[in-house]
């Protein structure tokens, strides 16, 4: 016979997104109990943000030396010790990992369960077959897992995800890497980076986040001098070879051609943790992906009393949002069946590639999509090429376009889509003015120093302003404009 226990809130998955709702939850005075069936440490910590971004951290340092010469800085040969790097990253990776499951051994034993939940209905979960837990509220916080052709399995342990190449323990010689997204993208160029020879192959012309045909563009081109790129690859057979993978495919300028790589890496997208948890015996309303359909201000189901939380909502699957709709969720599952909408921040999504990409606000699509629905709407697009910018010339960063929209007749910051150095500052400052609902007018009347990446910004913003007929338009190297734009 499975323990049987009570509580006011259950939470399943220990994650980003599920230890956000246990703190609010917690703190609210409820009894709540954690479920969690897999490693400990979040997705983040173990597998996503933190070792993906040591690993470009190491492929920064790499790009640094290649680049000193162009300053007159002659360094020896330059030497990339696989296994250092590796190293490096898997200490750093645990250190970080340490730090969660540190919080998470702070949680007392009665509030953790280990184990796979699944709903027997809608107010009891079955944890394996060793625990029935009854709760007023549930809370859905089982994050995402890589995807990809199921046929793909036949290459074995020479077919990998980010997973896997975060725990190799020196880096391969040649990979091919399918789904040029966000984690291809940052993968990739900090393998090539790396001295890795890299192949890759997309589908249907996406590149990274973006929706913004001009940006993507520009970054079609310039991802693809550094390595192999086709965004709408043709192959025709891959296989596995003794510890290799054969690939046949069309090449852009080559026509067929065969390659044979160490790993093929699929980073093809990531599928929300929701088809195992039992939702059938639910009457639960799901989207065409299976996905429950959830109000991002509460992070309510269709079943009032059941939230959820972080990746598995397919809402934005980005560490920030987990916690944001975690605390929601936390919190409403706690004061149920009081239910108040939480605070949702602006959009806001940066990839770590060289230069960076970043997302604002509403992006270029959702825009268009809005002046097609709705007859008083319409924008216009500021932009800025940093080729020519002052200090990204100076600190040989100049590569990358941004493009910023505008709201006619009310002069509104709506959303920006950029390749560019230093992006991450930029998204933060336009981020900022986002939220805080700004229009295009005001934010050029506060600061800019000289020289800065940011003076870039600023002309972005001036040519938006012009461009919606409330300003002067930017003249070329204006003197008033100075030479940091
Ligand atoms: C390579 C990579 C790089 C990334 N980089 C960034 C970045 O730079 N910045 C950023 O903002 N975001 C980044 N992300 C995204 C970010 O990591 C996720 O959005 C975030 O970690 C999601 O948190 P979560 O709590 O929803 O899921 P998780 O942390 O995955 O937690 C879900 C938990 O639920 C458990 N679980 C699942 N099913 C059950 C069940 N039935 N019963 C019990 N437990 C269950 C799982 O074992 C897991 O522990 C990256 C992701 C990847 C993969
Ligand atoms: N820096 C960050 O914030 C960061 C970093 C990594 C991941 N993430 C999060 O993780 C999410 C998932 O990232 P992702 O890269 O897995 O998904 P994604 O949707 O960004 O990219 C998947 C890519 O794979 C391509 N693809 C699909 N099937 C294919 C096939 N058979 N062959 C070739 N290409 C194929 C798609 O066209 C797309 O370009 C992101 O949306 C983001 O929210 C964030």
């Amino acid at each position: 016979m499975p323990e049987h226990i009570q509580v006011d809130v259950a939470i399943i998955g220990s994650g980003s997104a599920g230890l956000a709702a246990w703190r609010t939850a917690s703190q609210a005075g409820k009894k709540v109990v954690i479920i969690e069936s897999g490693p400990i440490g979040t997705t983040c910590a173990r597998v996503g943000c933190m070792p993906s971004k040591l690993l470009i951290a190491a492929a920064d340092s790499a790009h640094a030396v290649r680049q000193a010469p162009l300053f007159g800085i002659q360094s020896g040969k330059m030497k990339i010790d696989g296994k250092k790097v590796m190293k490096r990253l898997q200490d750093e990776r645990d250190r970080f990992v340490k730090l969660v499951i540190d919080s998470i051994d702070s949680i007392p034993a009665t509030n953790k369960i280990s184990g796979r939940a699944r709903f027997i209905d809608a107010h009891t979960l079955m944890v394996d077959e060793h625990t029935k837990v009854s709760a007023n509220s549930v809370v859905i916080a089982t994050g995402s897992r890589a995807s990809y052709p199921f046929d793909w399995q036949a290459l074995g342990d020479r077919l990998v995800i980010n997973d896997d190449v975060f725990n190799w323990d020196k880096l391969p010689q040649s990979v091919a890497l399918f789904g040029p997204g966000v984690i291809g993208l940052e993968l990739g160029q900090a393998l090539q980076r790396l001295g890795v020879k890299v192949w890759m192959f997309g589908r249907g012309g996406q590149l990274g986040p973006f929706s913004d045909e001009k940006v993507r563009h520009y970054a079609n081109q310039l991802f693809a001098n550094e390595f192999y790129l086709d965004l709408d690859a043709k192959v025709q057979d891959m296989h596995r070879v003794d510890e290799q993978v054969a690939i046949t495919f069309t090449h852009l300028e080559e026509g067929n051609k065969n390659i044979a790589v160490d790993y093929v890496i699929a980073a093809t997208g990531r599928r929300p943790n929701v088809d195992q948890l039992g939702l059938e015996v639910l009457d639960l309303a799901l989207d065409d992906k299976g996905v429950p359909i959830t109000d991002p201000h509460t992070m309510q189901t269709s079943i009032k009393h059941i939230f959820l939380a972080g990746d598995a909502s397919n809402q934005l699957p980005l560490l920030h949002e987990a916690n944001d709709q975690g605390r929601i969720a936390g919190h409403n599952a706690a004061h149920f069946p009081k239910v108040s909408p939480g605070l949702r921040h602006s959009a806001l999504a940066i990839v770590f590639t060289a230069p960076q990409i970043a997302l604002v606000g509403s992006t270029y699509a959702q825009l268009q999509a809005k002046t097609t629905a709705e007859r008083h709407f319409n924008f216009a697009v500021g932009e800025v090429s940093f080729e020519n910018q002052g200090r990204s010339r100076l600190m040989a960063k100049n590569q990358g376009l941004l493009r910023v929209y505008g709201e006619h007749g009310t002069g509104r910051f709506l959303g920006a889509e950029m390749l560019a150095p230093d992006a991450e500052h930029i998204a933060h400052l336009l981020a900022w003015a986002h939220q805080s609902k700004m229009t295009v007018a005001h934010m050029l009347t506060l600061p800019f120093y000289h020289p800065v990446i940011e003076e870039g910004l600023r002309t972005a913003l001036r040519d938006l302003n012009a461009n919606l007929a409330l300003g002067a338009p930017i003249e070329d190297h204006c003197m008033e404009c100075g030479v940091g734009d």
